[in-house]
């Protein structure tokens, strides 16, 4: 199996808190991947490390191969990942559609084919939209929309920019059951069209039920990985959890 994201010996301390302690992980190219762990475990000080949000320490992470650590997330970002955010990331006083648009620059020197460039570029936002099931509410504001529906919208700015991998930080946090349905649906579909994801997720029936290769964080570094039927009776994983 090839990976696609990798890490050695990641660390990561903030003051005298070790965040990351030694994390060696391998993610699955083409597959639903998830990140688990009890909280304060380091998944988030992971994906940030890794998008480039924050510098390790030290150790490696590659993506594709290719050595990435320590980039800024601009440039991790044109290697072709995509992350959202636990606390989701909008902008209030703009549109569900200016949203989608603000994800991906406007280029062109000429004005004429700046301007094709954006009506193609709204029809692909709207298209966005309309996948996520939100292609109603383009153009309200995204502070009158539900936390949900901004989950949805930050994922379709997301995937404005056509990442290859997808790390989604906690998409079920706060979300109705309804709207965690289709969420799980979505992944299973654009999974299957060739992204890879990465999530990271407290909901264990949506880990579960949508996960092929499942990685298990305790004190910031992995104690477990492996297909969901193997994590849901792994001794060290019920002990994390558990605390014992
Ligand atoms: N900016 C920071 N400054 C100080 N400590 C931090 C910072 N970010 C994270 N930590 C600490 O690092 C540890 C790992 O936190 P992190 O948020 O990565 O865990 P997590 O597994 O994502 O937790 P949760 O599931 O609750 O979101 C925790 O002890 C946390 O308090």
């Amino acid at each position: 199996m090839t990976s696609t994201l990798a890490t050695t010996d990641l660390r990561k301390a903030f003051g005298g808190v070790t965040a990351l302690d030694g994390a060696t992980v391998e993610f699955q190219h083409g597959k639903v991947n998830a990140l688990i762990g009890p909280n304060g475990s380091g998944k988030t000080t992971f994906f940030n490390c890794v998008t480039g949000m924050i510098k390790p320490d030290s150790g490696t992470v590659t993506y594709d191969g290719r050595d990435i650590t320590g980039k800024a997330p601009h440039t991790i970002a044109r290697h072709g990942m995509g992350r959202t955010f636990q606390l989701c990331r909008t902008f209030p006083r703009m549109t569900a559609l200016e949203n989608v648009l603000a994800a991906v620059p406007v280029g062109g020197l000429l004005a004429g084919l700046r301007g094709a460039k954006r009506r193609s570029e709204i029809d692909r936002a709207i298209s966005w939209l309309t996948r996520l099931g939100i292609e109603h509410l383009a153009g309200s504001e995204a502070r009158d929309m539900s936390w949900g529906q901004q989950k949805l919208l930050e994922l379709a700015g997301v995937l404005m920019s056509e990442p290859e991998t997808v790390l989604l930080d906690e998409p079920a946090g706060g979300v109705n059951p309804a709207l965690l349905d289709r969420i799980g649906l979505l992944v299973r579909e654009l999974n299957a069209e060739g992204r890879t994801f990465v999530i990271v997720e407290h909901n264990m029936d949506l880990v579960m039920s949508i996960s092929d290769h499942i990685v298990v964080f305790d004190r910031g570094r992995p104690i477990a990985s492996g297909p969901p039927s193997v994590i849901r009776t792994d001794e060290k994983v019920l002990g994390a959890y558990l605390g014992v």
